[in-house]
């Protein structure tokens, strides 16, 4: 089949007009996916600071990614039992993970040849309604992602066996991860500078809202049946490991080689070399430095001061907080 009517293929698939179990290869998969984001890319482009956000019940959201029709319809979405969901605040490492869980259940999936286009509908709240339509006929196990707050998930995800794993970063990091984006990414406004942006961070203006909203809130959930907490630190510390406990989560019982193939793929190095091909445009925006303490380049003493008062009104004696580890990470 010529390049041309593969795409056309593709393109008619997606939006909806025909949706069956497809044979796909995984590259067909991902060119369409890269395509897709390179698109969207190109959108923002031309668009106005103002024109680039959203705002949906009180949170600021990219408007080239999300919309209102949206949201209602995720409202409604079916949930399986073996649904695995990924929540983590923005920057805090999903790519990475979502990468991680893509490989475990591609690993234990018995239609290895049928490689569904999930890539564009794994994240929740980005796209069109019409997919929603598109993810019933999925194979299980399908993998969600969400930058959503905890309150803003679909109930039945919870009511559910549906495994969620959440994922958090020390603020300080994640923040400073944050400012990179809105400044590479063209479908953010710019920020003037970093003390703008970390007022902003601290006040929660920034899109998807408050890390400290989203923290305390899954501190409440942390001990729930089939929730776990993971941090961006502690798979950095060990990737081998974390990869191995994830999979017990989910109740795989994979070969010690291939979790061990799938924690090599998922280095910084493996996963950035192969960004442009993954995640097109956006691959060196959203690969950018890989590290836990980059903050201490940006943060002042002051700044430093200033978030570690936050850190103490709102998570210091939290199980969370005690997770984050904010001593060794977030302290000179
Ligand atoms: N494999 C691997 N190892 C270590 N670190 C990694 C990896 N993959 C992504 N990252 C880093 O995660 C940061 C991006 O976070 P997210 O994927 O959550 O970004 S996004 O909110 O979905 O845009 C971003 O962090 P910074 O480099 O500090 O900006 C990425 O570099």
């Amino acid at each position: 089949m010529s390049e041309f009517l593969i795409s056309l293929f593709l393109e008619t698939l997606f939006k909806g007009r025909v949706w069956q179990k497809v044979k796909q290869t995984p590259t067909m998969a991902m060119d369409n996916f890269v395509r897709e984001i390179d698109k969207a890319f190109d959108a923002a482009k031309g668009k106005k600071p103002e024109e680039l956000l959203v705002t949906y019940k009180g949170v600021l959201y990219p408007s080239g990614m999300c919309r209102p029709e949206t949201f209602q319809a995720l409202d409604i979405m079916e949930v399986r039992k073996d649904d695995v969901f990924l929540v983590a605040y923005p920057k805090c490492g999903t790519n990475w993970v979502q990468h991680i869980l893509n490989d475990l259940t591609s690993a234990v999936s018995n239609n290895k040849e049928e490689v569904p286009p999930r890539e564009h509908i794994q994240m929740l709240e980005f796209g069109v309604p019409e997919k929603f339509q598109k993810i019933k006929s999925l194979p299980s196990p399908r993998v969600f992602t969400t930058h959503l707050h905890y309150d803003n998930i679909p109930k039945a995800v919870f009511g559910t066996k549906a495994k969620v794993l959440v994922v958090f970063r020390n603020p300080k990091d994640a923040a400073v991860s944050y400012y990179h984006f809105y400044n590479k990414n063209p479908g953010l406004p710019n920020v003037s500078s970093w003390d703008e942006f970390f007022q902003k961070f601290m006040s929660g203006e920034v899109c998807w809202s408050s890390y400290f909203d989203h923290a305390l809130a899954w501190n409440e959930h942390m001990d729930e049946e089939n929730i776990m907490i993971i941090t961006y630190e502690e798979i950095k510390e060990n990737l081998l490991g974390r990869v191995k406990q994830i999979a017990e989560f989910l109740g795989f019982s994979l070969p010690e080689e291939k979790i061990q193939s799938i924690a090599e793929n998922a280095t910084f190095e493996s996963m950035s070399n192969k960004s442009q091909e993954t995640h097109g445009k956006f691959g060196s925006i959203i690969f950018r430095k890989g590290a836990v303490g980059d903050w201490k380049n940006l943060f002042t003493e002051a700044q430093s001061q200033e978030m570690d008062a936050k850190f103490e009104e709102c998570l210091a004696g939290t199980k969370l907080g005690a997770r984050l580890k904010y001593d060794k990470y977030c302290k000179y």
